[in-house]
């Protein structure tokens, strides 16, 4: 039965058996030992040959040689006369138009001295041509051609292999597959890629005062938006996300939950429940079962953190704080993933920008605020509350300010992650 905001929490009079004392027993890890620490969870995930249409933002697993050069042949790439340079060189001149050469078409003669063949963008070009004139450059016709103008010898032709050579590596294992590179494979005749298969993980978020959009809410009670947000990461970073139903802080209801669809999962990612309070269901539950083992993250928003194995298969449990799910989820999991995809890649693209204000950040912790950039600048969007999900929807960066920087003066550079939306 889902819980829709069904408490489970106690009232003033007492804590729920096996809930634990308020306490700040946890370990303080760097951000890097805490990215080791999920990255060595997470193994290399196996390949799958698909069709090409079905590999688009999938990872390539292995290389894939040109099985044809590109170009194929030489051919024009204007629509005119394919012409020989000398029989061009004092203008205008009238020629007979020997052929016909359509793109598509398969055999054509060699290009008689004192002729033109007529020639599409694409055809084959005729032995011995070495310029094609572009038919503005003429008066069309279709026997014989007046040239008032032409290239010099070589222009409007496009040579056999001068995009990729026959045999060399079109696409190199660890490539992200977008549009141009299933354009690519296709044109070098691939039908299937192999592709590395898509890790299923599995998302749950926690929490007693969780309800679900939509229904009324009362005071005290959120909006369960967590899943959503970590599903959509989840499918960006190439995963497959499966959203469980949230849970309300019970720590049998969760384990019921999480036992449920364990077995099937490369990944279980949690939301809430792991910081320092009396009914922090995740780490309750979790405590004396496999190896998650909770610490506190040098950095800000997204301190507290688990990371280990519960039945065999791993699990990486993010703070409740919706910016606090999403920070940690790029930093920590999203590299992971994409490390397990074979990505040539893993990390965010970054960049070097100049602070458009001045800002301030806590001694001791990496601060990873929200920013809009452009052209090299960045501005602040918002404070560093990790509950600020409105402001969080409107950057477009992360901005990073080291553990040993306290502030920062407008103009000082930064470095920043580009997330989502960053280059559009
Ligand atoms: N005494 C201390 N208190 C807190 C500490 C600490 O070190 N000592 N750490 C703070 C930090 S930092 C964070 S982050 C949070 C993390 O707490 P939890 O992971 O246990 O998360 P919750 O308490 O369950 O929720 C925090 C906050 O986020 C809202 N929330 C949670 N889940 C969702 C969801 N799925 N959708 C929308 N909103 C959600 C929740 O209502 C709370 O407001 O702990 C601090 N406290
Ligand atoms: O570290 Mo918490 O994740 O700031 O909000």
């Amino acid at each position: 039965m889902p819980a829709t905001g069904g408490h489970t929490r106690p009232g003033p009079t007492g804590p729920p058996a096996g809930s634990a004392a308020i306490g700040q027993d946890d370990r303080v890890r760097t951000v890097e030992e805490h990215q080791a620490v999920v990255a060595a969870l997470l193994a290399p995930l196996g390949e799958e040959e698909v069709p090409v249409a079905a590999a688009h933002r999938r990872v390539l697993a292995r290389d894939v040689p040109a099985a044809v050069p590109l170009p194929g042949f030489d051919n024009s790439a204007m629509d005119g006369y394919a012409a020989r340079s000398a029989d061009v060189a004092a203008l205008p001149v009238r020629l007979p138009v020997a052929d016909d050469i359509p793109a598509g078409r398969t055999g054509v003669l060699p290009l008689a001295p004192g002729t033109v063949q007529r020639i599409m963008t694409g055809g084959l070009l005729p032995p011995g041509a070495d310029v094609v004139v572009p038919v503005e450059l003429t008066d069309a016709a279709t026997d014989v051609v007046e040239i008032r103008d032409a290239p010099t010898a070589g222009t409007h032709l496009r040579r056999a292999g001068e995009d990729i050579t026959a045999g060399t590596v079109a696409l190199e294992a660890g490539s992200p597959l977008g549009a141009a590179q299933l354009g690519l494979a296709a044109a070098v005749g691939a039908r299937t890629l192999w592709v590395r298969r898509r890790p299923r993980v599995l998302v749950l978020s926690t929490g007693s005062e969780l309800v679900e959009p939509g229904e009324p809410l009362l005071p005290g009670q959120v909006y369960e938006s967590n899943s959503l947000l970590l599903c959509a990461a989840v499918e960006d970073a190439g995963g497959t996300a499966r959203r469980l139903h949230f849970v309300p802080d019970d720590v049998d209801q969760f384990l019921a939950t999480v036992r449920a669809e364990l077995a099937d999962a490369d990944l279980l990612v949690t939301s809430g429940g792991v910081s320092a309070g009396a009914y922090e269901v995740v780490k309750d539950a979790f405590r004396t079962l496999g190896t998650v083992e909770f610490v506190k993250v040098a950095m800000q928003p997204g301190g507290p953190q688990g990371a280990g194995t519960v039945d065999g298969v791993p699990v990486v449990t993010l703070p409740g704080n919706p910016v606090s799910s999403f920070v940690s989820f790029e930093v920590f999991v999203r590299p992971a993933l994409r490390r397990a995809l074979g990505h040539a890649a893993p990390g965010r693209l970054r960049a070097p920008a100049e602070l458009t204000a001045p800002l301030r950040s806590p001694a001791g912790r990496r601060q990873f605020l929200r920013g809009r950039y452009d052209a090299g600048r960045v501005s602040q969007v918002g404070g560093p509350g990790s509950h600020l999900v409105a402001h969080l929807a409107r950057a477009n960066c992360l901005v990073v300010v080291p553990e040993d920087v306290t502030e920062l003066p407008a103009g000082a550079p930064v470095d920043v992650v580009l997330i989502e939306g960053a280059l559009q």
